[in-house]
């Protein structure tokens, strides 16, 4: 019962990005992955949501094959991504954003489907109505988890929770990321703010370059700060 990342290689216009990285994320916790802009985390999970095709390794869940597939058929697996910069459809109303992320639901459990999540970020409520692109970057933020949200994934992978938010917004989204977990979900989390995501994390992995310089308790990792201190580092 687990998300796992066996030996996974990428290569992004024809560079090694990824030298074969190990990464297991499971049900019920926070996993955190750090390191530098451009040691690769933002590569991995999209190579894990089926946006990036591997050069080699395997991901899998529960021992399903995730890679090779498709991203609606990643989602289908329970496997749900939120990119990097809270993107909406700017012109659709918040409503249909989330209509728009439930159409692999049949059509009856549509509103229940959107209750729900609602109910994830009732602030969402007095807002269903305008234009997404209205919206605060925080509040465009809640929509995207909420579409990732609304298919029920058991595992949910974001890309940069907090980039660019206000910390009140951080620290709304950061206990919506432990409720989840708290409810099972297995989350994967990327986060400038590597206090705030050791703090919530029971497991991190650090990246180097490609390579994975660290793997092991966030707890662990909060003690030997040097760790992350070279690994950011090493990428200047
Ligand atoms: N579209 C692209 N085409 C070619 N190479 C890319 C592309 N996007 C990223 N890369 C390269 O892939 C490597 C890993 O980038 P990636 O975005 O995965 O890192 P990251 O750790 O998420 O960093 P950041 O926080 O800056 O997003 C970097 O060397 C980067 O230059």
């Amino acid at each position: 019962m687990m998300l796992s990342v066996n030996d996974l290689r990428l290569q992004r216009g024809g560079k090694a990005v990824l030298h074969g990285i190990d990464l297991q994320v499971p049900p019920g916790e926070v996993t955190a992955l750090l390191g530098a802009n451009g040691a690769g985390k933002s590569s991995t999970v999209m190579a894990i949501g089926g946006a990036l095709p591997l050069t080699g390794g395997r991901i899998e869940v529960e021992g399903n094959a995730l890679h090779g597939q498709r991203p609606e058929r990643v989602r289908a697996l329970g496997v749900a991504v939120v990119p990097e910069g809270h993107r909406v459809l700017g012109d659709l109303s918040v409503l249909d954003n989330l209509r728009a992320a439930a159409t692999a639901l049949p059509a009856a459990r549509v509103a229940d489907a959107v209750e729900q999540v609602l109910a994830v970020f009732p602030e969402l409520r007095v807002k269903l109505a305008l234009p997404a692109r209205s919206l605060s970057g925080g509040q465009k933020q809640m929509v995207c988890i909420a579409q990732a949200l609304i298919g029920k994934p058991r595992y949910l992978a974001i890309d940069e929770l907090s980039l660019g938010l206000a910390p009140t917004v951080v620290k709304r989204l950061v206990e919506v990321v432990q409720q989840v977990a708290r409810e099972g979900v297995g989350v994967l989390l990327i986060e400038q703010f590597t206090t705030v995501a050791l703090a919530v994390s029971s497991r991190a992995y650090v990246l180097e370059r490609g390579r994975m310089a660290f793997a092991g308790s966030s707890q662990e990792l909060r003690s030997r700060p040097e760790i992350l201190h070279s690994s950011y580092l090493a990428a200047a």
